[in-house]
Order: C-alpha cells, then sequence, then structure tokens
C-alpha cells in the first residue's frame, strides 16, 4: 500500500490529509509539532478582544477525527530532517524518543514564521509574535493583566490593525507602528485606508507611521520601544511585521521562489515529483499576475492542501489558482480586496487603469441603507480585471468581492462586467447595481 507523510497539520496538511483519506485507501502518517490541530488563528482578535466566547470554537477538528479515517498521527513530534534519496523523515518526540517514518509520497505543510525585527532588545520579555495558540494565550493574559496598560503593536498590516482592534477593546492604550505612512498599504489603496486610519484614530488608537523601531530598551521586561522619532514607554510589544515560508526542512533540496518559498506546480508537486509542498510554505499561481507569486492566507491553505491531496490520491486535479481574495473588519468597518490594487500591481510590474464608485447599496428611499465605496483595477491593455477593493458598514459586499474573485480567474473584463445582468429588487440593488455603475463608467 502507498504510504505518504505529511509534515505539518494546520490548515494545509489537514486539508491534504483529508482528501487523500477520503478518495484513496493509502497508509496516511501525520506528524505535528504542536499538542493541538486546526486552530484558527484568523480568530483570536475575536477571542483575545472579546467579541467571541472564549477560544474554543477555534478549533474545528481533532486528532481522533483523523484516527477514525485511518491515518497514524503523531503530535508532539518534530520532524527534524528528511532523507530524500532514502525517502525517510527522521523526527523526534517530545520525551527525546526518535522515530522514522518511510514515505511514498511527502506532503510539506510546515506553514510560515513570522519575520523577527533585529532590533536589539528583542530577545527582552513581554515582547512576542501573534501566531501561535500558545502566544494567543499569552497575549489573552496579559490583557487581563491591569498593570499591562500600554500596547505596542508594530506592523499595521492585518495581524497588527486586528489585533489593535483588540487591545483597544480591552481598554488598553494602544500604539500601532508601521514602516509606511499607512496601515494595509499591502491590500489596499490609501482612497481606502484614510477611511480605515480614521476608523482607528477616532477609536483612540495612536498611529505611528513612517516611524521605525530602532530598540526595546528594559532590564527583563521591555519598558520603552525607541524609535527615529521618539522613545515610548509599553508594557507589551506584539510584532506583526509579516511571514517568512518555513522551509527549514527542504531549502538545500528543492527548489525555492525569490522569498524562499518551496516553488510548485498546479499540482503542489515541487522540483522533486515524490514531494508536495501546500499552504503557507509554498508558492501559489496569481491568476491576476498570471504567474507564480506568495500569498500567505488559509483560504489558499485549505485550498492547496486539497489539490496535493487529490493528485496523491490518484485524480490529477489542477489549481484554478488564486486572488489572494481577502477581508477585514475594524470597529464595524468592513473591507474587502482581491487580486492587485493599484498601488500592488505597479510593484508587480502591471499597467492598469481603475474605475471608482461611492454610492449607497440601495436606492434613497430604502431606510436601511449602507454606503458603499468601489474600486475596480483593469489592465490597460488587456482590459482584464485584475483587482477590486470594498468597503462599507454592510457586510453585504465580501460576496460581490468573490464575483471579482471568479472575474479574475475567468479573465472578465472591465468591458463584459458593465452589461452584466445583476438583478434588482429595493431591498438589495439599486435598479443599476453599484457594479455596473463603476464599470460602465470605466475609461
Ligand atoms: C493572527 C492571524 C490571523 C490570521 N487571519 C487570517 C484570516 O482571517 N484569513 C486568512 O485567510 N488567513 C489568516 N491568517 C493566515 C493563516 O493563518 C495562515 O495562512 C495559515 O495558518 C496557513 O496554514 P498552513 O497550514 O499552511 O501553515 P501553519 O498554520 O503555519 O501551520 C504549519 C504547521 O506545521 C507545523 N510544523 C512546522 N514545522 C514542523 C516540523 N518540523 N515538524 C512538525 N510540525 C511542524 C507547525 O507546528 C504548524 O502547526 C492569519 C494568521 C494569523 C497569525
Ligand atoms: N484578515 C485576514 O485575511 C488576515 C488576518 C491576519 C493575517 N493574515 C495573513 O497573515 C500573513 C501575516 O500577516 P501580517 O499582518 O504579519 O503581515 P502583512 O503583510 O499583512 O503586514 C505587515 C505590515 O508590517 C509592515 N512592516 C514591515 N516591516 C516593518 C518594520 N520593520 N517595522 C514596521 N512595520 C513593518 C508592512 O508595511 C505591513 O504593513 C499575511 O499574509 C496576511 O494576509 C490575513
Amino acid at each position: 500500500m502507498a504510504k505518504t507523510v505529511i509534515i505539518g497539520t494546520n490548515h494545509a496538511g489537514l486539508a491534504a490529509a483529508n482528501a487523500i483519506l477520503d478518495n484513496s485507501d493509502q497508509e496516511v502518517v501525520m506528524i505535528e509539532r504542536n499538542e493541538n490541530f486546526s486552530y484558527l488563528s484568523c480568530g483570536t482578535a475575536l477571542w483575545v478582544g472579546k467579541q467571541i466566547d472564549g477560544v474554543d470554537g477555534l478549533f474545528y477538528t481533532n486528532r481522533e477525527d483523523f484516527e477514525a479515517k485511518g491515518a497514524k498521527v503523531r503530535t508532539q513530534t518534530t520532524v527534524e530532517s528528511i532523507d530524500f534519496d532514502g525517502k525517510v523523515v527522521h523526527a523526534i518526540t517530545q520525551q527525546g524518543d526518535k522515530v522514522e517514518e518511510s514515505y511514498d509520497k511527502l506532503v510539506l505543510a510546515t506553514g510560515s514564521i513570522p519575520i523577527s525585527p533585529k532590533v536589539p532588545g528583542r530577545e527582552l520579555e513581554n515582547i512576542t509574535f501573534m501566531k501561535k495558540y500558545e502566544e494567543g494565550q499569552n497575549i489573552d493574559q496579559m490583557f487581563e493583566n491591569e498593570n499591562v496598560k500600554n500596547i505596542a503593536v508594530i506592523g499595521a498590516g492585518y495581524i497588527g490593525v486586528e489585533m489593535a482592534e483588540a487591545a483597544k477593546r480591552r481598554n488598553k492604550n494602544v500604539l500601532l507602528f508601521d514602516a509606511l505612512d499607512r496601515c494595509l498599504p499591502n491590500y489596499y489603496d490609501t482612497w481606502f485606508t484614510d477611511d480605515m486610519d480614521k476608523n482607528l484614530a477616532d477609536h483612540g488608537i495612536e498611529l505611528h507611521y513612517g516611524e521605525l523601531v530602532k530598540e526595546y530598551k528594559g532590564s527583563d521586561k521591555v519598558e520603552q520601544i525607541v524609535t527615529e522619532k521618539g522613545e515610548y514607554d509599553v508594557d507589551l510589544v506584539i510584532n506583526a511585521i509579516g511571514f517568512l515560508p518555513n522551509n527549514q526542512l527542504a531549502k538545500d533540496h528543492l527548489e525555492l521562489f525569490a522569498n524562499g518559498a518551496y516553488l510548485v506546480d498546479r499540482h503542489q508537486q515541487t522540483s522533486d515529483p515524490d514531494v508536495y509542498a501546500v499552504g503557507d510554505c509554498a508558492t501559489v499561481y496569481s491568476n491576476a499576475l498570471q504567474g507564480t507569486t506568495y500569498i500567505a492566507l488559509a483560504s489558499n491553505a485549505l485550498r492547496t492542501g486539497i489539490v496535493a491531496g487529490e493528485n496523491i490520491a490518484g485524480n490529477p486535479v489542477e489549481s484554478p489558482g488564486v486572488q489572494g481574495s481577502n477581508g477585514i473588519s475594524i470597529f464595524g468597518h468592513h473591507m474587502v480586496s482581491t487580486g492587485y490594487s493599484v498601488e500592488s500591481a505597479a510593484k508587480f510590474n502591471l499597467d492598469v487603469k481603475y474605475t471608482d464608485i461611492e454610492d449607497t447599496q440601495k436606492p434613497e428611499f430604502m431606510k436601511e441603507n449602507d454606503s458603499i465605496k468601489l474600486r475596480i483595477v483593469y489592465e490597460t491593455g488587456s482590459r482584464r480585471i485584475v483587482g477590486a477593493q470594498m468597503s462599507s458598514t454592510t457586510s453585504d459586499i465580501s460576496m460581490a468581492i468573490h464575483m471579482f474573485s471568479l472575474a479574475i480567474e475567468r479573465q472578465v473584463t472591465i468591458d463584459e462586467l458593465g452589461m452584466l445582468d445583476l438583478f434588482f429588487l429595493p431591498h438589495f440593488n439599486q435598479p443599476y447595481n453599484y457594479i455596473n455603475k463603476a464599470a460602465l463608467a470605466a475609461e
């Protein structure tokens, strides 16, 4: 019987395991360093910001679910090295016992590692990342402590903005830093981030943009952070300046992308045909870019896991690629985006134009009505849609961004979108939907 070993059993590894176990009778061995399975870090800010009742719902499966399907599950076991010629994985248990597993196919699902700012004082206590469940527990306890008053969040990307909101909801003084001059610069244009920055400031979050941390000061615990512009008293620092792929185990054996991610094809196969890579440790194919890139998202982890699992199970499945669709909701202000913003398109050398609309979602006579901002980004020559960004106080916009994701995948042009049949009912829409209106107004 063919045997597959999966290293890392968070979202990507679990999806791969399910796909193999559900579609074949292969032997599957799952190896995971942590004790827990399937921690949805996406819900951390909701948990530590006390918007949900506790952490329990953030785990969606457990080892028993996989053992019931016939998998051998090794938790609290760390893979130390892989013999790619002999096809053997070498691991060590928390008790120090050496473990070996041979394989026919190997799935690398080792995820990502938060980037560590290389500044003096980084070894001080009360400086943390926010990725693992244990880090969430630690932050939750720190928020509970009344002596912990001043929180510095470094990086105003997705994690940073969500953690800043969570800390504010726990009545802390929050200082949010970013190297660039605004929040969420990787996902949205200024037209959107200006509103989010106002929202953050209106809720009492101190914004320190374009301000790099140079040093952490303190005796045992961090007490101050020093930037180019000043010195601030802090009791807790949360570092959130991005992820790097965790390529430790195979970086000397496999072909890598520019940032070190395992380079995979549309079947999630690496440069070694018996080794697949999925989730945050691997590249993705971007339909907007029409090329390979790196986008660390749970949604990508799940889909890439399924693709690898199906292929290993014997069903040749090709990934349709991704758009990097994402969303954020802070103090009731929702923003969603897919593909590239105008700014990020420029970084990837895509020549684009855009069309904007600011409108109410429903006809003016409707009582409950939210205003919506939409920007559609399209390629100058081909006119295919390569991105969209939306913001509103209604979560309905999340459904609209899914349509833009499909439009990018299917290479729909801005002109085709103008005449797209979008229904009208006052409860939902205006007679001319804002999407049609924006597309028809395109240059
Ligand atoms: C706070 C936070 C909020 C987020 N919110 C969202 C969101 O709202 N939406 C979204 O799409 N994405 C979100 N993300 C990103 C998302 O969590 C990641 O993209 C996703 O976790 C990637 O899944 P993965 O399985 O590839 O990797 P990981 O989750 O990194 O899991 C990798 C696993 O491999 C194990 N492992 C690594 N090395 C070894 C080894 N040598 N031996 C054994 N085991 C090993 C690790 O212990 C880990 O369990 C968020 C991330 C964070 C931190
Ligand atoms: N809602 C969601 O979909 C969601 C939520 C959380 C995390 N995630 C994903 O998890 C991954 C990691 O999130 P993240 O927030 O760490 O990364 P990010 O890329 O979203 O943001 C990192 C931020 O740090 C800033 N930065 C970089 N170096 C800096 C420095 N030295 N000093 C100050 N600022 C610096 C960048 O300008 C950027 O704004 C991303 O792929 C993200 O998309 C997604």
